[in-house]
């Protein structure tokens, strides 16, 4: 197994916040060999006691300090991404890259106001190995909670994400009158056909394609779900009517012009049920709405855009 600590800089004259100046420690200077295997089993029994990576920089933080000051540390990954910060970050700072068997864990950084000494250098550097297995296991933590909320299909939000969304949004609406949202149910037509005449592999594959252009015609603050099958919801947050009808326009047209089949000459298209936020309790009952909107545009002939209008869906457009 090769652990790697790549220190990638060491003080830089980049300009960094100054504020904090930390409590006095002893000094690494003074630490009997003793006392430094004191201080590393304290922080390994530490270090094992939480799979959140802000929980894990903060008891790094709070060790630390009490050998050598520190005024803070930073952590980030890309992938999973992951940040954290303990304490202030200040001018001189020294950097870890955290990989192992070739496997990249992110980039560690201990910042202060003066330079760090060698022997404080050796010390931090010391230490890496035993932080690198917790932050190993926090983000395999944070990559299985991420996995539990998409459909490894398309890539959406799942379900479970839904409901998780969607409480927050209801309750957000319900708490701020100018914060208003919609939801969109959209359901691509006649799938089974795909599937029977196509196969299921294709099948699979107008889902992802489908997947991908409701999440790119989005803005970032709005989500979008696997909600079944062939069936995709929409969140809007800040919505109205018209904003809403906009947006299921600009997807339903998108679907229509795309070539999705093998069959350059069959189009795929995509019905639409809107439900702009009305008062609702929660959100299986705005989602309802939406859902039966839905049925309204499949009933009226697929391919448009039904918004139902609280508490009845009676306004057709498209
Ligand atoms: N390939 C594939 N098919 C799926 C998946 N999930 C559900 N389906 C299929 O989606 C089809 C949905 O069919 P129906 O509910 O009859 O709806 P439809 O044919 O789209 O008809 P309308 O909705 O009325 O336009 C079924 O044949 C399911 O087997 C999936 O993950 N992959």
């Amino acid at each position: 197994m090769a652990n790697s600590f790549t220190q990638i800089s060491f003080g830089t004259n980049k300009a960094l916040p100054q504020t904090l100046v930390d409590a006095t420690p002893v000094s690494v200077e003074s630490l009997t060999p003793e006392k430094v295997v004191d201080f590393r089993l304290q922080l390994s029994s530490q270090l094992q006691t939480t799979l959140e990576i802000e929980q894990l920089i903060t008891i790094l933080y709070r060790q630390l300090k009490k050998i050598m000051p520190v005024s803070g540390i930073e952590y980030m990954c890309e992938k999973p991404h992951a940040k954290a910060i303990a304490g202030r970050l200040h001018k001189h700072r020294c950097c870890y890259q955290l990989s192992m068997d070739k496997m990249n864990f992110g980039e560690i950084i201990f910042t202060r106001n003066k330079r760090f000494s060698e022997k404080e250098l050796a010390t931090i550097e010391s230490m890496m190995d035993l932080v690198i297995f917790p932050i190993r296991n926090a983000l395999k933590h944070l990559e299985a909670l991420a996995c539990a909320m998409i459909d490894p299909l398309t890539g959406l939000y799942n379900r479970t994400a839904m409901s998780i969304s969607l409480t927050r949004e209801i309750e957000r609406a319900r708490r701020h009158e100018d914060q208003s949202i919609s939801i969109l149910a959209v359901d691509i037509d006649h799938f089974k056909s795909i599937n029977d005449r196509y196969g299921h592999l294709t099948g699979d594959n107008v889902l992802r394609q489908v997947a991908q252009i409701v999440q790119s015609s989005i803005r970032g603050c709005d989500a979008s779900f696997r909600w079944g099958g062939e069936e995709f919801l929409i969140c809007l947050s800040n919505s109205n009517a018209s904003l809403a009808h906009m947006v299921a326009e600009r997807i339903r047209e998108a679907i229509a012009d795309s070539t999705l089949l093998p069959d350059k000459e069959r189009q795929v298209t995509a019905s639409f049920g809107i439900a702009n936020y009305s008062n609702e309790s929660d959100w299986p009952a705005l989602v309802d709405r939406a859902d039966k909107a839905l049925y309204s545009a499949k009933a009226q002939g697929r391919n448009r855009t039904v918004t139902s209008l609280s508490p009845q869906v009676n306004s057709q457009f498209a």
